[in-house]
């Protein structure tokens, strides 16, 4: 569902931060995606996002080139994906449920067809005391779970997931953990950056994407 070939990336005219990149990611696959601070890891995943276009090299996603992409197909494609950025992007003025239900409302669904699916997701990630909250009065690992949870309630083809355990204890990291392997198991594809080893070794089957240098290696 995701190809990259040959894919090389610069920002403005300094080095190359991301050299010679090729993989795939399969249909309904888990892989963590690590590397020291600065080696990439969110800047790959903004190309696979498509905010951010390679200076050179081949991407397609769901079997389409990306270079022939218009405004409305790319915005048709980011449907298909969830992702979880690093500074959580929700939005202020709405309740922690209004951030969550956001997707399915702007689907056009009715609040009383989403609602108990919204409150249990948000009940499993820790936040049923927060439902009614507003993002400026929770804390940063609310924030993070709230953020997750409005990626997961569309059950996307793709997740992204941009160290969606950053600002959590590691019993909640666990916690968090499972939830994205049950996505995994109902048909998600699922790439998460993240430094944390002790999270990755709990799932060992999970494929390893390594960045270093601009390089890519990936392990089995
Ligand atoms: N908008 C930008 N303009 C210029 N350089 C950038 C920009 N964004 C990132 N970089 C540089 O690209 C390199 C890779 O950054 P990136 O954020 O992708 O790394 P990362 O592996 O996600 O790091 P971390 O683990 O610290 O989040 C870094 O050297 C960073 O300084």
């Amino acid at each position: 569902m995701v190809r990259f070939e040959n894919v090389g990336l610069r920002y403005g005219m300094g080095t190359e931060v991301l050299r010679d990149i090729s993989f795939a990611i399969e249909p309904q696959s888990f892989q963590f995606l690590t590397g020291p601070s600065g080696a990439g890891k969110t800047t790959l995943l903004r190309l696979i996002l498509m905010s951010l276009r390679p200076t050179r090299g081949f991407i397609s996603l769901f079997g389409q080139d990306v270079s022939q992409l218009g405004k409305d197909e790319i915005s048709a494609i980011r449907r298909r994906v969830g992702v979880v950025f690093q500074d959580f992007r929700l939005l202020d003025h709405l309740t922690t449920y209004e951030n969550v239900a956001l997707p399915l409302f702007v689907q056009g669904q009715e609040d009383r067809t989403y609602r108990p699916q919204v409150v249990e997701l948000l009940r499993w990630v820790g936040l049923g005391d927060h439902i009614h909250a507003y993002p400026p009065v929770l804390s940063g690992g609310e924030k993070q779970r709230a953020a997750i949870a409005r990626a997961l309630i569309v059950q996307p083809e793709l997740l992204l997931a941009d160290e969606p355990t950053g600002n959590v204890d590691p019993t909640l990291a666990r916690r968090l953990l499972r939830l994205f392997m049950e996505l995994n198991k109902s048909g998600t594809s699922v790439i998460i950056a993240t430094h944390d080893l002790a999270l990755m070794d709990q799932f060992d089957s999970a494929k390893r994407f390594v960045l270093g240098e601009g390089r890519l290696h990936i392990y089995d």
